[in-house]
Parts: structure tokens; sequence; C-alpha cells
């Protein structure tokens, strides 16, 4: 049985390398009897259609030319993918092709849909043999043995019974895109761009449960992801804007791809096969999914005005001219977009009844809501009024408006046009994990927030999490009764339900707000990332976690445009990232900071003037909630070890958290042995504090626990530990509690930026994850 179809394009298939990437995806997503439908490799179709119009202009040195040309890239496929012995009859099968296709020309005698064929065999073939080469059954199937068309018209009962008899339930069938044969077995083709279709027909005959295009983009973005750097991924787009992109040119799929699944449960995603972890495009029924905005461009094109257009007519036009075809009408008259390379071949089919009315036109076509159309159409065409690109030709329809100007719409006009078109009416979706303090005040500060947040964006709280239990509701928690809601409707979740949860979400966008001081939550960050999260993290566990893993992290954030702001964990509300980042990208160069990071110690250490006991300080603290459950976690500065190796990051140095010396607040042996064992060996703590404030006071100093990181002649030093700070100091006279960070820049040489304040405390925290929320969201508009 066929569960899944695979349909892999040319972008997918363009060297070998991407042949190996292809059959990695293989090997891990399919099973005997699936099914795997493939383009020609890269541009090969291009390259044959060149071949078919030197061909035709008689021109024989070109013919030979680009037969070599193909048989240099075929040949290099199969020399790096094939054992000699495979690779010996592959040769020489491509030979006798091209011999052929050679002689064919000379006698005049080619065929343009059989010669075009040739792309998708190489690949099928090339594909099954490396496969079997891996051990894995597979076998190449032609298409045109599997669908055949009378009349341009598909005969789904011969084709559906071609399909049972010739689809082997035993091995992987590699399927040729693109290609069908007519009744007389001469072959046809499904149109430039094709195999889609040849993959949701065959999940259609052989009600398969889903078909996955893989291509060379995560899925189906906002507009082309390659021209607009901002380009949004969508998780979920309805099945009809999906055809519409396609019938207005738009390549990610081809406009008959989502015929065959009409009135079947048929699932169709759309994901990369370059980045196989990231989350795809869901293409769902009409209703399963809100209506999106996208911009799609178009270029060379010729407007014609049609008389008398026939039922049927545009299906014909486009398999004449293998072309996705779109028309509209405008004031009573049927116009026709045709791409300029086929106007003569569309004006003489439909004799005398095309009148072109504007050629070799560029432009773009915006599919969005129809609530917003009108909108939409004067903000573009105002847009393209100032790029200097008054459109010549402009429609406004239901669900789309089209404006068609001289000059092409180039990456940075299609960038601006997404910035003030596409932007707008989007939603960001916040999943909130950690509810303890600082996250149940986050919650109460958010229903105030939420008001002047939606100014910007329409944000809704969708999911919280506890470790064990969570709440999800896609169409939004009520703020006011998230409480009750919880109560009632929490349940327990595992980390796959969770990312399943996620990736269900139906948003623009989509924000992890980490609040909890979970190591094993911070883990899935990565996946999270691939679900399309920017992340705001309270947690320093993310970001003081072993090089590779954060910089890993790093890269896949910024390759998917995601952002991640983690202010809070280090000195709570305190500005510091931003003053860092700020220093930085103005210019400056930042040579020390030092500082006091930690609200518990920073209070131990100014409160202490010899008067009460360390210890008696220290229990104090507990007492009042300062400190961790056991203290001992506070004492030992890995805490403030983790903020500084933050902070170093910050500044693009690449420390790991054993970089940094650690002299922790207490003598070695307190930290061993249970928490009675500490209370029991108190003295040590009191007399070991004693000594060092003793030594301190002879010089006039006090004593802290700082942390410190210097950057000198290229050299980092950092740590953390005990330092006499001189009275009158900024550090000497920190307020019992606060933080303080002392920078040197540059600029800043004789006299530090000095940033101080509460380091700690509910209040202060939550307001500082929503200045974070905040600024994610100045950043997406
Ligand atoms: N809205 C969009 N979403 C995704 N890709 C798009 C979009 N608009 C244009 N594209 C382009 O479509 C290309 C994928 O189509 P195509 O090259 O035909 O793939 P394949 O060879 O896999 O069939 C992408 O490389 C991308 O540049
Ligand atoms: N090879 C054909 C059919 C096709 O669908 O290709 P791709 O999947 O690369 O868009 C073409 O280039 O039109």
């Amino acid at each position: 049985m066929v569960n899944i179809v695979h349909k892999f394009g040319g972008s997918s298939l363009s060297s070998a390398e991407r042949y190996q990437a292809v059959a990695n995806i293989i090997l891990a997503h399919t099973e005997a009897g699936d099914c795997v439908v493939v383009s020609a490799a890269g541009k090969t179709t291009n390259t044959l259609v060149k071949l078919w119009q030197s061909y035709q202009q008689s021109d024989q040195q070109a013919v030979s030319d680009i037969l070599l040309q193909l048989d240099n890239h075929q040949r290099t496929l199969i020399e790096q993918l094939l054992s000699p012995t495979a690779r010996y009859a592959a040769l020489n099968m491509l030979e006798q092709e091209l011999a052929l296709i050679a002689q064919q020309a000379q006698q005049q005698s080619l065929q343009e849909a059989a010669l075009l064929a040739h792309g998708e065999v190489w690949s099928a073939r090339l594909l099954a043999t490396y496969l079997q080469q891996l051990g894995l059954a597979a076998n190449d199937v032609d298409a045109r043995q599997l669908f055949t068309l009378n009349d341009g018209q598909l005969l789904h009962q011969k084709n559906q019974q071609a399909c049972a008899q010739l689809i082997s339930a035993n091995s992987i069938n590699v399927v040729t895109g693109f290609i069908a044969a007519d009744c007389q077995a001469n072959t046809v083709t499904l149109g430039r761009n094709g195999s889609d279709y040849s993959a949701t027909l065959l999940g259609s005959y052989c009600n398969a449960q889903q078909v996955s295009i893989w291509t060379d983009t995560q899925g189906v973005f906002s507009t082309d992801p390659r021209k607009v750097k901002k380009a949004i991924k969508y998780s979920k787009v309805c099945r009809g804007q999906a055809n519409l992109l396609a019938r207005l040119g738009n390549p990610v799929l081809h406009a008959k791809t989502l015929s065959p699944l009409k009135n079947t449960d048929i699932k169709l995603v759309v994901r990369s096969s370059y980045e196989t972890e990231a989350s795809a495009t869901e293409i769902v029924k009409e209703g399963y999914s809100k209506a999106k905005r996208f911009i799609t461009t178009l270029e060379n094109i010729d407007l014609l005005r049609i008389d008398q257009l026939r039922g049927g007519e545009i299906g014909e036009l486009s398999q004449l001219i293998q072309h996705s075809l779109h028309h509209f009408i405008e004031n009573g008259d049927t116009y026709l977009l045709v791409p300029a390379s086929a106007t003569h071949q569309v004006v003489s089919h439909l004799q005398g009844r095309a009148n072109i009315i504007e050629s070799n036109l560029h432009g773009c076509a915006v599919v969005a809501p129809s609530n917003d159309v009108a909108q939409l159409f004067e903000q573009a065409t105002q847009v393209l009024t100032e790029q200097s690109l008054t459109p010549r030709f402009s429609h406004q329809d239901a669900d789309y408006i089209l404006l068609l100007t001289d000059q092409s719409i180039d990456s940075d006009v299609l960038t601006l046009l997404h910035d003030k078109l596409i932007n707008k009416g989007q939603e960001l979706a916040i999943i909130v994990a950690g509810l303890g303090n600082v996250g149940e005040v986050f919650i109460e500060q958010l229903s105030q927030q939420l008001n002047r947040l939606q100014h910007h964006f329409s944000v809704k709280l969708v999911g919280l999490l506890r470790s064990r239990a969570m709440l999800f509701s896609p169409s939004g928690i009520a703020l006011e009764q998230w409480q009750s809601q919880w109560q009632n409707e929490a349940i327990d979740y595992q980390q796959d339900d969770l990312l399943t949860r996620i990736s269900e979400l139906d948003y623009e966008h989509k924000v992890v707000i980490d609040i909890t001081a979970s190591e094993a939550f911070s883990e899935l960050y990565p996946a999270f990332v691939n679900l399309d999260c920017h992340l705001i993290s309270a947690n320093k566990y993310a970001g003081t976690a072993n090089n590779d893993w954060y910089q890993s992290l790093r890269r896949n954030l910024a390759e998917r445009n995601l952002l991640w702001r983690y202010n809070t964990s280090v000195g709570a509300g305190l500005p510091i990232n931003f003053a860092l980042a700020d220093l930085q990208n103005s210019g400056d160069s930042i040579t020390h900071i030092e500082g006091v990071f930690s609200g518990t110690l920073s209070w131990l250490c100014s409160s202490y003037d010899g008067s009460v006991p360390f210890s008696d300080l220290v229990l104090q603290a507990q007492q009042m909630g300062y400190t961790e459950p056991d203290p001992r976690e506070d004492l030992s500065g890995r805490d403030m070890q983790r903020k500084l190796l933050i902070l170093a990051r910050e500044l693009g140095l690449t420390l790991e958290l054993d970089d940094i010396a650690l002299t922790p607040l207490m003598p070695e042996q307190l930290a061993q042995g249970d928490w009675q064992s500490f209370l029991d060996n108190k003295q040590l703590l009191d007399d070991f504090i004693a000594e060092k404030a003793a030594d301190a006071a002879k010089d006039n100093k006090v004593l802290r626990y700082t942390g410190a990181l210097t950057i000198a002649e290229g050299k980092v030093t950092a740590k953390v530990g005990l330092a006499y700070a001189t009275q009158g100091d900024a550090l000497a006279n920190l307020t019992p509690g606060d933080n303080i960070f002392v920078i040197n820049s540059q600029w800043y040489s004789d006299n530090a930026l000095v940033i101080q304040g509460p380091g700690a405390g509910k209040e202060v925290t939550a307001a500082g994850v929503h200045s974070d929320l905040y600024w994610l969201i100045q950043n997406l508009k």
C-alpha cells in the first residue's frame, strides 16, 4: 500500500550531493510501497527546451552544443554516484539516448514532449539505481505507463488500474514526474512545473495518505524567501489560496497540484529537502486555516483581451503552451495573462479572438483575505508609484490584486511591498513556560500590555506550561480567567505533545517565553526553532550551554530569521544587554565589565558589617526567600559565572563556562554534604568571611562578590569570586540586594558607565520579559 508519495523537484536534485541528500531522506522517510516522484535534475528541462527551440530554428550547431552540455551534466552525476558496473550500464544507455536525439534532430523527426521527457527519465533511473546501490529495494517507473490522457483528459479508471498493477508494494517506486502518454502511447507533458501534479495524481490513484513536496525552501512563504529576507513561512495555507498563487505563476506549487486532492483527505505538505528538520507548510482544506497575505511577482507577460472565451479553453491553452495561465474579468471583458514567449501560440490558437492589450509587462499580485483587498490595492499602488513604478494596468478581484508595471519588481521593491502590505494584520502567538512568581506576574502584566501591543500586532496567549501540565488554546486563552481555565483544562503532557501543539498553531509568528529555571526545558530550544518559534528567555541555561550547541542554535535562528531575547537572564529587568548591544552597535569597544550580578550575594555582602555572623545573614536571606532553597547554590558563585558567560557571549566572545575562573563564597568543605552538615559547620563560613573582611579592612576596603571580564590586547580574562572594593566606589556603595554593572570601554575609559538597580524580584523581572516582548514585536513589524 502506498502510504506517502514524495516529490523531489529539480532544485532538490541539482548535484550528486543533492541526490545523496535525497537518498538519505528516502531512507529515513519511506517504506516499501511508497512512491518517489522526481523532476529533471536542476535546470535540465530548461536545457531541453533550448534544445527544442534550436532544433526548430534549424540551428545544428546549437543542437550539438546543447547535447554535449546534457551529456556532461548527466555523465557527471552518473560518475559521481554510481559504482563502476552500474556506471557502465548507465553511461551506455545515456549514450544511446543522446545519439538517438541527435539522429532524430538530423532526420527532422524530433518530438517536443518526448524530448522534454528525458530529463525526468534520467532522474528516475539514476535515483533508483543509486538507491539499489545503497541496498534498498527500488525500481524506476515511467509515468507514461501510469497516466494516460485522451484529448487532454485523464482516463482515471485506466490510470488507477495501471497504478495498481505497476506500483510495487515491495519496493520504493521512483516515478518520473511531469510526463504522461496519450491513447496512442505518444508522450505528453503535464506543463512546466508539472511534477507536483504528477505527485498528487499518483497520491489520489493510489489512495495515499500524504503527498510530500520536497523543495529548496522550507514551505510556502508570504513571498519568495530568496528575494525577501523577512518573508514569513506559513504553517498552514488553504487550498484555495495555494491554487490561486499557482495560477498567478508562483513556482512553489504547480497550478493543477490541488485538483486531484479534491474530495479526498490526502494530506499535502511542502517541506525542505535541504533542511529536513525544519517545520513544513501544510496545504489544508478550505476553512481549516485563516486566509493569509502573499505577494508573488510576474515577469515578461503579455496582457490579452479574449473575446468569447469558451469553457475548457484555458486548460487547452495551458496544455498547449506548457504553462499555467490566469484569466480574469474586468468591466465585463475577459483578460488573460500569458508568458510573452507563448503569446504568438495563444494568439494563433484563438484565431482572431485574442487582442494584445499590453506587452512585455512585469509586476506583482497580492493574494489576501477579501476584506483586506481594497485597502491593499491602494497601499500597493502607492508604494509602486513612490518607487516610480506606476502600474500600467491594475485589477482588483475578490481575493487578490494585480499590478502590472513596465519594469520588474526587484528584491528591494518587493521588500518594501512586503513591509507595507504583509506585515499588517499578522498575529503573534505566545507560549509561556514557567508559572512561578515571575510567570504569574508576567501574565498579570500582559493583560495591561496587550492594549499597547495590539497597536502593532494582534497578540494572543495560546499556551501555558508548567513542568508537567499544559494549557493550550490555539484561539487564545482569556487572560482574566487563565487560572480557572488552568484548573479546568490543563492536561499532562510529554515533550512530543507540546511540539505537536506548537506545530499546529496557525499564526504568522510564535514565541516561546521561557521563565523556567529548567535545563531540560532549555534543551528543547532547537526543536522550538525548527517549529519557527522566536525565543525569550529568563532561563540562563541555553545562553550558557556549551559553545557548539549555542552557536548552532544561533545559526538556526539566524537562518530562519528568528529572534532571541534574554535580557532578564542577567540583572533581571536592568537593561544591561541593551546597553552592551548599543555601545557595540555605535562603534565602541568594551574593555572591562565588572559587577555584582546576584541579588542574593549583593544583599549578603552589602549587609555584612561583622556585627552579625555571616551564616545568620544567610539563614535570614533564606527565610525571606532571597536565596535558592539550598543557599549554597548562591554561595557557589555558579549563577554569577553563568551570567558573566552570557555577557561575554553578548560581546561576541566564544567562551565556555569553564573558561571563567570561579572561587565560591564559602570554604570548599561546606560545599559537600547535606544542608544539615552545612548548618553543623557554619562556623567555618563565619570564620572564612571574617578573615577576608579583616583583610579587606586593612586597606579600608569592603568585601564584595563580583564577576569581572577584561579584554586587553585581544586577551580575555574572566573570573568570579571575592573582591575587595574601595570605600566610596560604586561597588562598595551598593544598596543591599541591588545588582551593579560597571562598564569600561574605549569611550568610557576613565569614568565607567554604571548600571545599577534591583537585579531580582518578580515585578522587575516580569517587566524585563515584557521589554523583550515589546522589542521582539517592534522587530517583527
Ligand atoms: N511564496 C513562496 N514560497 C516559497 N517559495 C517561493 C515563493 N515564491 C517563489 N518561490 C520560489 O519557488 C522556488 C521553488 O520552486 P521550484 O524551483 O519550482 O522548486 P522545485 O524544483 O522543487 O519544484 C523557491 O526556490 C523559491 O525561490
Ligand atoms: N522538469 C519539469 C517539471 C517540474 O515539475 O520541475 P520542478 O519540479 O523542478 O519544478 C520543469 O522543469 O518544468
